[in-house]
């Protein structure tokens, strides 16, 4: 319950003092309809009472079924109005906190998981607000307030109708105990089913390509299968609740009559009538006590679930990233220079380190390259100046200071970086181009129209009608793969930053297009360091230093020529592209 209250905000903790005093009210009169039905048969089983008299009563009885049917409505609104207020708080911190989050949070919870828990839990939990609170607040109000009116009356009845408490309150713990790890379940059960259905569309050309659909369908047949029956085990085991709270409420009803039946047949003539109407209210109130029991069978169907929802949303409210901003540093006596010193790395939960002993320096302007077989760690090199990740051993400094004493917004801000694998948002050419900010007043169309222009991007905003303002679909599907780059590198170069970090990102595109971009990025952004990761060596040659790796290690650096005679694994690789003969000549 605690998972779930914390995030009421002022407004949500008004509207639930509300909803409970308009719950309250709700029961005092509902718990008075049965002093009224006493009233009106009173008058028409005793003598002397007039049809005025009636009248009266049953107009009272109906003002107060009015007053109870308003209340019931605003009991909606305003639970309605706190559920709504709560998943607007909640949905706004999963947001802050799954932005907040390196990339190895995102990769503990999974992409499919945090949507998941964005949607369905956050539903899950709305709806406990808008019921639970009805129930939790009505039940024991009801029972008690009922039980307090039965008491008086015969033993008897008292007796039994505890005796029916008693058998809805064992029914309902064995349907708990039983369902509850069932409700567990389903939360999970969901990730893994919204895990294939996301899959299956993402790579929805490869498995038509390969004719896998029945692989996928096995899969998706599986996860589907495995939630249904985990539903229908919990509710064959709720299914239980209803019938059983129904035949303890007849069967309740029925043993009053027949003790009443008793008691009356007892009694001497002028108590009769007075039992006789004890015992129609005994058994509206007795029946009000176990009604409100289940009210609370509701909160069992549905709480766990809600439960497990919340528990969900707090794990990822409250994991802190393990990626902090640091204090932030006033002034730096270089700027775009990146060192590393004897960085090593291993991701969360690998047995061994992807990055050992890395060592080297780029000073400001210069180009330095990385190239390596596929696996080498190229990729999670790079990764380490921009904090995706953090270093597990030595040190990365950007302008002489180490990386972490920045906040991530200014260590960002020196920073331009392309990924590997082309990243586009929904919108024009121009709000991707110009996206986030770099800290100085904002783009002006004439950046945009530079960085376009240095990524070799004109042509394809040229051949639009729409030029800059030319729609992007989600993801860039509607730009071809090297169309697609060159918009992620403009994006880059324009931030206009201090180093620009380009991981593969030239390989979407031809050789010629590779080559002038280069030129141009070298003619353009002459104060800008580079780093680039690349697979081919024509990409690369020219560069100031170019670093060899090899799992993880610094197999080489240097210049080109130098590596093509000291190191075997550079020598190797530029022979594997070019042959003997080229590499003369380059
Ligand atoms: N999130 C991750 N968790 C665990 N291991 C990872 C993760 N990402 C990458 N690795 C492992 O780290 C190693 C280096 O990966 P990296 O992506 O840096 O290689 P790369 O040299 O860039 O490869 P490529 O040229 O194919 O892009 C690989 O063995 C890979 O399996």
């Amino acid at each position: 319950m605690k998972s779930i209250l914390r995030h009421f905000t002022p407004r949500g903790w008004l509207a639930t003092v509300g909803a409970v005093v308009l719950i309250g009210v709700s029961v005092w009169l509902e718990l008075l309809m049965p002093d009224y039905t006493k009233e009106i048969t009173s008058l028409l089983i005793l003598p002397g009472s007039s049809i005025g008299d009636l009248l009266w009563a049953g107009g009272k009885m109906l003002l107060c079924a009015l007053a109870s049917l308003l209340v019931s409505v605003l009991v909606v609104a305003v639970t309605g109005y706190l559920a709504a207020d709560y998943s607007f708080n909640v949905r706004a911190k999963l947001y802050d906190a799954v932005e907040s989050f390196s990339m190895a949070e995102i990769n503990r919870f999974s992409t499919a998981s945090l949507i998941t828990r964005s949607t369905n839990d956050i539903t899950q939990v709305q709806t406990i607000i808008v019921f639970g609170l009805m129930m939790i607040v009505r039940a024991p109000l009801m029972a008690g307030l009922a039980i307090t009116k039965i008491t008086d009356k015969s033993a008897e009845w008292t007796f039994s109708a505890a005796i029916a408490v008693v058998i809805v309150i064992v029914v309902l713990g064995v349907c708990f105990i039983f369902a509850h790890p069932l409700f567990q379940r389903i939360q999970t059960l969901t990730d893994n089913i919204n895990r294939i259905t996301r899959e299956n569309l993402t790579g929805l050309r490869v498995v038509r390509a390969y004719n896998a659909e029945s692989y996928q369908k096995n899969k998706f047949e599986s996860a589907n299968a495995d939630i249904t029956n985990n539903n229908m085990k919990a509710h064959r085991i709720m299914s239980i609740m209803m019938p059983s709270m129904m035949l303890v409420m007849n069967g309740l009803s029925l043993i009053v009559y027949w003790i009443g039946a008793y008691l009356i047949e007892g009694a001497p003539l002028a108590g009769k009538a007075g039992l006789f109407l004890d015992m129609t209210v005994f058994s509206q109130y007795a029946l009000m006590v176990i009604m409100a029991f289940m009210m609370l069978n509701m909160i069992f169907i549905m709480g766990p679930r809600s439960m497990v929802a919340a528990k969900r949303i707090n794990e990822v409210i409250d994991t802190p990233s393990s990626i902090s901003d640091g204090k932030g540093v006033e002034h730096t006596d270089t700027e775009g220079e990146i060192e590393f010193r004897n960085v090593s790395f291993r991701y969360p939960d690998a047995s061994d380190d992807v990055l050992k002993e890395i060592s080297f320096k780029a000073k400001k302007g210069e180009t330095v390259a990385i190239i390596g077989s596929t696996g080498c760690g190229k990729s999670t090199l790079i990764n380490l100046i921009p904090r995706f990740y953090d270093a597990t051993g030595g040190e990365v400094l950007v302008d002489g200071v180490n990386i972490r004493e920045y906040t991530l917004e200014q260590l960002h801000n020196k920073i331009g970086y392309v990924p590997q694998r082309a990243v586009l948002f929904a919108g024009t050419i121009n709000t991707n181009v110009a996206m986030g900010d770099n800290g100085t007043a904002g783009y002006t169309q004439e950046d945009v129209a530079r960085a376009v222009r240095i990524a070799q991007a004109k042509d394809v905003v040229e051949n639009y009608p729409e030029g800059y303002e030319h729609p992007v679909a989600q993801g860039g599907s509607n730009l071809s793969g090297g169309q697609k780059q060159r918009i992620c590198i403009a994006r880059a170069v324009c931030r206009n930053p201090e180093i620009l970090i380009f991981d593969d990102s030239f390989s979407a595109l031809d050789y010629k297009t590779d080559r002038v971009l280069r030129e141009t990025l070298k003619k353009e952004t002459a104060g800008t360091t580079n780093i680039i990761v690349a697979q081919r060596i024509g990409t690369i040659k020219d560069a100031d230093q170019i670093i060899v790796l090899d799992e993880g290690r610094i197999a080489g650096i240097g210049k080109h020529k130098d590596l093509l005679d000291n190191c075997t694994i550079y020598r190797e690789i530029a022979l594997s592209q070019l042959g003997e003969e080229e590499l003369k000549n380059v």
